[in-house]
């Protein structure tokens, strides 16, 4: 080794310690390093052990600088060894062993320790916290052997834990002590939208209770609460938070608050001794998370190797969740209070929230569920403490129609180079540009791979694309090719394809065969997985109920005041006194609280509670209407020429008879028909996604209307004679969308997408193949059941979804 260097010494192989080595070896080749780590692993990336839990990582996955790393950059490491002291006197590391080391510099980098209840019975066997590798590997052993396990506390770590021991088939209840999940992240709305997620996923919970102690003998069997009641458990994750591990500063006789006490660039109390990460306690604030740890290592590397540098002032943390399925995000403020100006947007059909905290017009903090595209935004603003404007509003809270890509290219071109991108694996703007351009990267894996932005929570993946975007201009759109979603890189097409040339049979294995990122797989995904199976295999395709949403699971739509709608079919709009007294009994019966006509026309049974519904569906005794589902809803008629004097076709039998023809399967998107007797139109064809119109002795068929926020006028698809060419083109175009559409694309869509005169070429010219698409759909239509009854039937599902309910039989 060169004698002129200088001795540094860093104590923890932690994910601070040697991110600051790292910055340290980017600037200067002045010291001889030394590194202590009690792991008997090198640096790891200690955020994805909640993924190794889960099972979607591998310990080898989740090395951050492997064995090769630290002997080609000339560093000493001495792993499985604990350093006990500094001497200051001597300037040399002491370890627990004796072991002594020169140092000019040192740098404690000791991270945290899980904090342990000092409850009766923590020290028993099977009680642990979540800490490192060691933990990991307790669980993974404990799921082998146990079944019932306690997490006690409703925390990120707590809820990741929780997932992933219910991933290995446990049964596991989270103990909370609040009446909140991660009450310091998140507002009671959010939070609760939280917990019905993830109480869908399978985890129990126990909330606002405190745990006075852990039964059992030697093992663990039970938890006990303050008051007196008992939960069985065999195996216990303490993550109630962590205590910053202060044990050598404290040894040495450097100044200790709840963590080691360091100043702007780091420093200790004591000469030559540096801080960073976990354990240290700058201006009163310990963190928890890894973006501040590279903030501060940045600094401490440039100060230490002597490069001019700003101090470091502090940071707006940020959080999100790494449970799939589960899009959660909170940065700065969360609670409102009377200083604060309060922004809000909750939408219960996408069971998406935002909120957004202004303090004197500049933006304090924000919390974000179901959506959390904007959060990169969000937090560089709140960061920067932007003023909103009326402009900034729109944009954020989604009337801004246009400029938001310029505005977001903008704002990244003024991010400075030396800006952390992704804080989980300390990843800078500039390094990811040199990347893009240096090595042609396109797409945002690619720079996964290369830079390790992305790599970890993924909440920076919107800022890392807009970088993308940035760089490449008009290059982007051809580069980038978008999944349908961000756990996968395939589109629809690629999905169905392998579905159907793999024989791929559920959702799980479509994702685990097909390489999905997220081994659950998110909201946007599970629906749509779960409609492409059903569509592929209709008669051996077993519905994943849990992959819906909520008013499909239930069969009835939610209202937001958690009551329920029930709209019996009326096909083609066409009642009867004995339905009409039926539908008036019931709702005097059960307290309906309005009686509504549709638009579809038919009739609309509104507040009906839950623990009614299966017995509002036995006593009304209609079929259900799919007002809630993606299906056809409705075949709108008008009288035509059963009554009226200008009707040339009986619009009303044959409204009624394609709505019996064409219900109850699963369609991409809500689908609604309508039929004229004549081109007055009065039953609205122009805007359904089939819409007849009787004319010239036949009908004319038109397609890809739509009467909603993006209204379109249907275009002429063809005209036919006969009623049996009427239907069997309808079946085609029914089955022709049901087998190309994307999931959740209305006809209007599809139309534009596919082409009108290709549809026509498919659907109406080529008859063998109309023949062939209308077989197919009346397959799919014999497989078909009414939900109702079905679960009128099902005592088991009924009693699991409703609570039990006592039916007349
Ligand atoms: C399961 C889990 C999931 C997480 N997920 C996220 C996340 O999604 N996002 C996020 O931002 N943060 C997350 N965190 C927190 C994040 O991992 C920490 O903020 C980060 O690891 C802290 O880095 P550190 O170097 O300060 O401490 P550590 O990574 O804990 O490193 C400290 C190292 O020092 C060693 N050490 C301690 N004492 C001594 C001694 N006397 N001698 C020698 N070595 C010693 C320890 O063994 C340890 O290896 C998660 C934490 C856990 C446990
Ligand atoms: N995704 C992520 O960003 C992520 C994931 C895991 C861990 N982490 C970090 O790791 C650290 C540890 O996480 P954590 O969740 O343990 O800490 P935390 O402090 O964030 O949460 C602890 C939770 O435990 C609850 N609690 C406290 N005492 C309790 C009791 N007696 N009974 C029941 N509940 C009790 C608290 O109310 C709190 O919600 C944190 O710094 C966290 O930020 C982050
Ligand atoms: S569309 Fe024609 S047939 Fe139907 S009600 Fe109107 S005028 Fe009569
Ligand atoms: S911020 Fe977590 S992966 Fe980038």
């Amino acid at each position: 080794m060169n004698n002129n260097k200088q001795k540094l010494v860093v104590i923890g192989n932690g994910m601070a310690g040697i991110s600051t080595v790292e910055q340290i070896l980017k600037l200067s080749t002045q010291f001889e390093i030394t590194v202590f780590g009690s792991e008997p692993h090198p640096n790891y990336n200690r955020i994805m052990l909640s993924y190794v839990l889960e099972g979607s990582k591998t310990l080898d996955d989740i090395v951050l600088n492997d064995w090769h790393w630290y002997a080609d950059h000339g560093i000493t490491l001495h792993t499985g060894t604990k350093v006990a002291k500094i001497d200051q006197m001597s300037k040399e590391v002491v370890t627990e062993q004796g072991m002594r080391v020169p140092y000019d510099k040192v740098i404690i980098a000791t991270g945290s320790n899980s904090f342990i209840l000092p409850i009766p019975g923590s020290d028993k066997q099977g009680v642990i916290g979540f800490r490192d590798i060691a933990d990991c590997n307790q669980m993974l052993e404990a799921a082998k052997t146990y079944k019932k396990a306690a997490v006690i506390g409703g925390g990120l770590l707590g809820l990741e834990a929780a997932k992933g021991l219910v991933q290995l088939g446990m049964d596991v209840t989270v103990v909370h002590l609040m009446e909140d999940l991660m009450e310091r992240q998140l507002d009671h709305q959010a939070a609760l939208m939280l917990r019905h997620e993830l109480e869908r996923q399978g985890i129990k919970f126990k909330m606002e209770a405190q745990t006075v102690e852990l039964l059992g003998d030697e093992r663990v069997s039970g938890l006990r609460f303050a008051d007196d009641t008992v939960l069985e458990a065999e195996f216990v994750v303490m993550a109630v938070g962590i205590k910053p591990n202060v044990e050598v500063a404290k040894n040495s006789g450097i100044e200790v608050n709840r963590g080691i006490v360091v100043n702007d660039y780091m420093q200790t109390s004591m000469e030559d001794v540096y801080s960073v990460g976990e354990c240290n306690e700058h201006r009163g604030v310990c963190y928890g998370l890894v973006a501040p740890l590279f903030e501060q290592g940045m600094v401490l590397a440039k100060h230490i190797c002597g490069v001019d540098t700003a101090p470091y002032e502090g940071s707006v943390v940020s959080t999100k969740l790494k449970i799939s399925g589960v899009d959660v995000f909170s940065t700065g403020e969360f609670i409102d209070g009377p200083e604060h100006t309060v922004i809000v947007s909750k939408d219960d059909w996408k069971r998406t929230y935002k909120k957004i905290l202004l303090k004197d017009g500049v933006m304090v903090g924000a919390v974000l569920y179901g959506d959390i595209n904007d959060s990169a935004e969000l937090q560089k603003l709140i960061k920067q403490q932007t003023v909103m404007t009326d402009e900034l509003y729109d944009t954020l809270m989604g009337s801004g129609c246009c400029g938001g890509g310029a505005k977001k290219t903008a704002s990244i071109e003024a991010m400075p180079d030396e800006e952390i991108v992704c804080g989980c694996n300390g990843v800078t703007k500039g390094s990811i540009i040199e990347a893009v351009t240096s090595q042609g990267l396109t797409t945002v894996d690619e720079i996964k791979a290369c830079t390790g932005a992305t790599r970890s929570c993924g909440g920076c993946k919107p800022v890392v694309e807009q970088i993308l975007q940035y760089v490449l201009g008009d290059g982007f759109e051809t580069a980038a090719k978008e999944g349908i979603c961000g756990c996968t890189t395939l589109d629809r097409d690629e999905i169905v394809a392998e579905i159907r040339t793999k024989g791929l049979q559920t959702t799980k294995e479509v994702m685990n065969v097909l390489g999905w990122n997220e081994p659950e797989g998110c909201s946007k995904c599970r629906p749509a997985l779960n409609y492409y199976l059903g569509m592929v295999y209709p008669d051996t395709y077993e519905d994943e109920k849990e992959s819906r949403f909520v008013n499909e699971r239930m069969n009835a739509n939610i209202q937001k005041d958690g009551t329920y709608t029930v709209v019996p079919r009326m096909y083609g709009g066409v009642t009867t006194p004995e339905d009409l007294k039926k539908i008036a009994d019931v709702s005097l019966k059960y307290d309906v609280k309005v009686v509504k006509v549709t638009g579809g026309q038919r009739l609309d049974l509104i507040g009906v509670k839950k623990e009614d519904l299966p017995k509002v569906w036995e006593e009304l005794d209609m079929p259900s209407g799919y007002a809630y589902a993606k299906s056809l809803r409705t075949v709108k008629t008008c009288v035509g020429s059963q009554f009226c004097r200008f009707g040339t076709q009986d619009s009303m039998s044959m409204g009624a008879l394609l709505e019996r023809k064409f219900e109850r399967i699963d369609y991409p998107a809500k689908f609604k028909m309508a039929v004229n007797g004549c081109p007055r139109n009065c039953a609205e064809a122009c805007t359904k996604d089939i819409g007849i119109v009787g004319n010239d002795g036949g009908w004319e068929i038109f397609i890809g209307g739509n009467g909603g926020i993006k209204a379109r006028l249907a275009d002429s698809l063809c005209k036919v004679k006969t009623d049996e060419e009427l239907i069997e083109v309808c079946g085609a175009i029914i089955q022709y969308y049901r087998e190309t559409g994307n999931y959740l694309e209305r006809t209007s869509e599809w139309v534009e997408r596919v082409g009108l005169e290709h549809i026509k070429a498919v659907v109406v010219d080529d008859l063998e193949n109309r023949r062939a698409l209308m077989e197919r759909v009346e397959f799919a239509l014999q497989q078909a059941e009414e939900p109702w009854s079905k679960m009128l039937n099902d005592d088991s599902s009924r009693n699991k979804m409703f609570d039990t309910v006592e039916l007349k039989g």
